[in-house]
């Protein structure tokens, strides 16, 4: 499939980097005071190419034809020129057209920023899985392109315009492409299903997922709280696949902690979806922190982004606790004091020097607590498997046996609620305080009015 390869990376290549802000964009982002550029220049820095030059410009609209204007395309030209550069990078989403009258005039290579974050997923996969979502998400975006490429080609070969064996050709490529487009799906949809079923298996104990921006410290705090040995570096996307470790939660037990993929602005959709199975463990988390670099200047925007990530993923809706981090090397006090006023509720951390992490484990026990209901259980003596149940996913507080039945004090989180139903001649009944065998009646049975907290999940 040569004509897909069109691109090879930008290891090593010099880079000017071209961003223009249109009047829609230049509304939204108005409280980021940070240099527009700077995220762009970590992502082509990181895809290992040498940025020497950046240009940006404000226009009310996009050109149709090269979304600069063309005096400044003129401009851009002679940039490239002087500075020698084999590639120019956008920080908008270019159109193919747009991209291929561009590469005519300036004569290098044109990428946009989505085509560098697919770069830089497809250097650093490295597990099967997340290699086949990267080759998913890479292809969907080749798609509608490779008209592009064959154009490229039919001019080399045989000038413009020449219908024939390059229609053909395309037509071929296009079929491919689609075919293994689908087979990707099917197995990516496998993977997803064994992971939903393996992920939910594990799920005796309370989860919690890290989420947030790229480098925001998620595998830093990860590191920290439970001795993983997670690769942490100061390059966007150090993690690209999920890991689970046993955090030893003070003053709770072990929780089970995960540690993934990071978020970025205009995170490409098929991207989302493609990571959908590395993403399990925080779609079925109970409760989700919030990293965010509280040093960059555009942290707001940040957070924004990440928000719009978990809604794409329709998880938005989860228990959230927000973790500004590195507050050692915050350097712009009065950036903070907006930040705090804006999410009064957040804890302050250092992933590095380990500050504010007893106050979050705090916060995380209290947040995981809200979900545990004080139940008072009725059940058959003989019911070894129910009391087992719930010894091992709740606490019991107390038992007490009255003739042929347990009656059992305990905490037991929201969820297992439902899978207790299913135990035959199990009543379940807010505890109201009080010995629990005065609530026996003589008869031997309960009072059977389950206030609507508890009916309602049960
Ligand atoms: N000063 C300071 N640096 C930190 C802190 N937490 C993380 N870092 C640095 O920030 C960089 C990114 O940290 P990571 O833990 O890799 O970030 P991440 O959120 O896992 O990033 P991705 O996996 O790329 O999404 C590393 O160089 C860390 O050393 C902190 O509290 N203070
Ligand atoms: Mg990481």
């Amino acid at each position: 499939m040569s004509s897909i390869d069109r691109k090879p990376g930008i290891d090593s290549e010099s880079a000017i980097l071209v961003g223009v802000y249109l009047a829609s964009d230049r509304a939204s982002v108005g409280h980021d005071t940070s240099d527009p550029l700077e995220e762009l220049a970590g992502l082509v820095e990181t895809a290992g190419a040498e940025v020497v030059g950046r240009i940006t410009q404000n226009r009310p609209t996009p050109d149709p034809a090269s979304y600069i204007g063309q005096g400044k395309v003129e401009s851009l030209k002679q940039f490239v020129d002087a500075a020698d550069a084999d590639v120019v990078v956008f920080d908008n989403d270019l159109s193919p057209a747009q991209i291929r009258n561009l590469e005519e005039t300036l004569g290098v290579k044109v990428l946009d920023r989505t085509e560098i974050i697919l770069d830089i997923f497809s250097a650093r996969a490295q597990t099967h899985e997340a290699r086949l979502a990267v080759e998913l998400a890479q292809l969907e975006y080749s798609l509608p392109r490779l008209k592009r490429m064959w154009t490229h080609l039919s001019r080399m070969k045989m000038g413009v315009g020449m219908r024939g064996p390059g229609e053909k050709q395309l037509e071929t490529d296009r079929r491919l492409v689609e075919k293994r487009i689908n087979d990707l799906r099917k197995d990516l949809k496998q993977i997803e299903q064994r992971k939903e079923r393996a992920v939910a298996a594990r799920s005796d104990r309370m989860t919690v997922s890290l989420v947030g921006y790229t480098n925001a410290g998620k595998s830093t705090l990860m590191n920290k709280l439970t001795d993983a040995d997670v690769l942490a570096e100061d390059k966007l996307f150090a993690t690209l696949d999920t890991r689970t470790r046993r955090w030893q939660l003070p003053g709770w037990g072990p929780v089970l902690l995960s540690d993934t993929v990071g978020f970025i602005r205009n995170l490409p959709h098929n991207l989302v979806a493609s990571f959908k199975a590395t993403l399990e463990e925080t779609r079925q988390a109970d409760l989700l922190i919030h990293v965010a670099d509280a040093s960059n200047p555009a942290a707001l925007d940040q957070i924004a982004a990440v928000y719009e990530v978990l809604q794409e993923l329709g998880i938005d809706e989860k228990d959230t606790l927000l973790a500004l981090n590195k507050v050692d090397c915050v350097t712009d006090p009065l950036a903070l004091e907006s930040l705090r006023t804006r999410y009064p509720q957040a804890v302050l951390i250092s992933a590095a020097t380990g500050d504010g992490l007893p106050r979050l484990a705090s916060a995380v026990g209290d947040a995981l607590s809200k979900d545990f209901l004080d139940l008072e259980i009725h059940l058959p003596a003989s019911d070894g498997k129910t009391l087992a149940f719930l010894a091992k996913y709740g606490e019991v507080l107390s038992r007490t046996y009255v003739e042929d039945r347990t009656v059992v004090h305990c905490r037991l989180p929201q969820k297992y609620i439902g899978p207790l139903r299913g135990h035959e001649d199990v009543q379940i009944r807010p505890y109201k305080g009080g010995d629990l065998s005065s609530s026996i009646s003589s008869n031997g049975h309960v009072d059977a009015t389950p206030q609507a907290s508890v009916d309602e999940v049960a």
